[in-house]
């Protein structure tokens, strides 16, 4: 039985290069983890979504326990079988979706209790709770059940919230209990604080986990502010295992935190921003449903290798974005998740050459080109 092992196959400076062991296979890093919310990775197929490059996706504890609720995905025979997706599967604990997403919340000691934003019924969500719903979905890494404060926060607010969800961790691990194969993740916050930040990863480090998420940002303090943290927080945690950056990013905010020694990341951005036009490219970024895309017979990126870029022109993205034709956003949500993926794969190469430098000034380069 192959275990959940990490191996670190190259650094260049601060930058890893490594791959994942996981019964399911193996997820290269640095990896962009593809969001599959309520068990689909919106208008892909997973085999499409594998053909993009990706080695593992994620799916959500909070959406899934409200429908179609894990007992009866785990009746069907667990999330990967369910969505047909046969590699590995990273589900977030549930607490932030809660606090962005459900009603009526109330946050105790024990937990949140919160109303559905689906059909107003209540539920409770505890570390416990969490661990048992991610082991019904069978994912093979497992988000500790946490609090990220909402910003702005006072620095007391962002202690007590770390703590909290430090003790939340010792839960998560006891609840986790001995599960070969399978990996529980600790998430470290404390906000922009360097004490509070190197507090929790002392923490996290002494309560043992398989890998470590740097929680509590991308959630609104911008990208210099992320990246001050970045300078330090993962030199706080232990080299040998998987960082895990919750919730990026922009194209330029994953080479950062690469650059930062970060080896997984995660957005909706990709997925969600096909759908609404939005187009990521090495020169930048575009909307489609722009009029100057009317007429032009160009793809996207004459460079990418994409459906949409080998087989369409702009003209004809724009027009089935202006229809709101459903295949709209498969082409374009293939598109950028292709592109997120190459960037990472470029990533990868550089750091086994020892050229991220050179690499990450290529990659910036592209960008400053004119017209895309
Ligand atoms: C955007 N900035 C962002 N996202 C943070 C997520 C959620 C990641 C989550 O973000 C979406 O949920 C809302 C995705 O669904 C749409 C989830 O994918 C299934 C994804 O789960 C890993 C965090 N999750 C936890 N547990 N703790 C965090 O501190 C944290 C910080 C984040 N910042």
């Amino acid at each position: 039985m192959v275990k959940f092992d990490f191996q670190v196959q190259a650094t260049d400076g601060m930058a890893r290069k490594g791959v994942i062991s996981t019964p399911r296979g193996d997820v290269r890093t640095p990896a962009f983890m593809p969001v599959g919310t309520a068990a689909t990775v919106k208008a892909m197929l997973p085999e499409n979504v594998r053909a993009t490059g990706a080695d593992i996706l994620l799916g959500n504890t909070y959406h899934l326990m409200l429908r179609p609720t894990a007992e009866r995905i785990d009746r069907l025979g667990g999330l990967h079988k369910f969505m047909n997706w046969d590699r590995p599967i990273l589900t977030d604990s549930g607490g932030f979706q809660v606090m962005s997403l459900a009603g009526l919340r109330k946050l105790t000691e024990a937990g949140v209790t919160f109303k559905s934003h689906i059909d107003g019924s209540k539920h409770e969500l505890t570390p416990e709770r969490s661990m048992e719903i991610q082991r019904l979905l069978g994912s093979d890494i497992v988000m500790c059940f946490d609090e990220c404060p909402a910003l702005p926060a006072t620095d007391k607010q962002v202690a007590d919230s770390m703590r909290l969800s430090m003790r939340w961790a010792a839960r998560s691990k006891e609840a986790f209990g001995d599960r070969p194969g399978h990996a529980l993740f600790g998430i470290m916050q404390g906000g922009v604080t360097p004490e509070l930040r190197e507090e929790s990863a002392k923490a996290l480090t002494e309560i043992g986990f398989d890998g470590y998420a740097v929680g509590g940002l991308a959630v609104g303090e911008g990208q210099e502010a992320m990246f001050g943290v970045l300078d330090y927080a993962p030199g706080f945690l232990p080299h040998d295992k998987p960082r895990y950056l919750m919730g990026v990013g922009k194209p330029d905010d994953i080479v950062g935190a690469v650059k930062r020694g970060i080896d997984m990341m995660d957005c909706v951005l990709p997925s969600r921003s096909g759908r609404t036009g939005q187009v990521f490219t090495r020169h930048g970024q575009l909307n489609i449903k722009n009029a100057r895309h009317q007429d032009d017979p160009r793809p996207i990126d004459d460079e990418c290798t994409c459906p949409a870029c080998r087989n369409y022109s702009r003209a004809y993205l724009h027009h089935v974005f202006r229809s709101q034709e459903i295949i709209s956003s498969m082409l374009l949500t293939w598109h950028n998740l292709h592109y997120f993926q190459q960037i990472m794969d470029g990533m990868r190469q550089a750091i086994a050459q020892g050229m991220f430098t050179e690499w990450e000034a290529s990659f910036h380069k592209g960008r400053e080109a004119g017209d895309i």
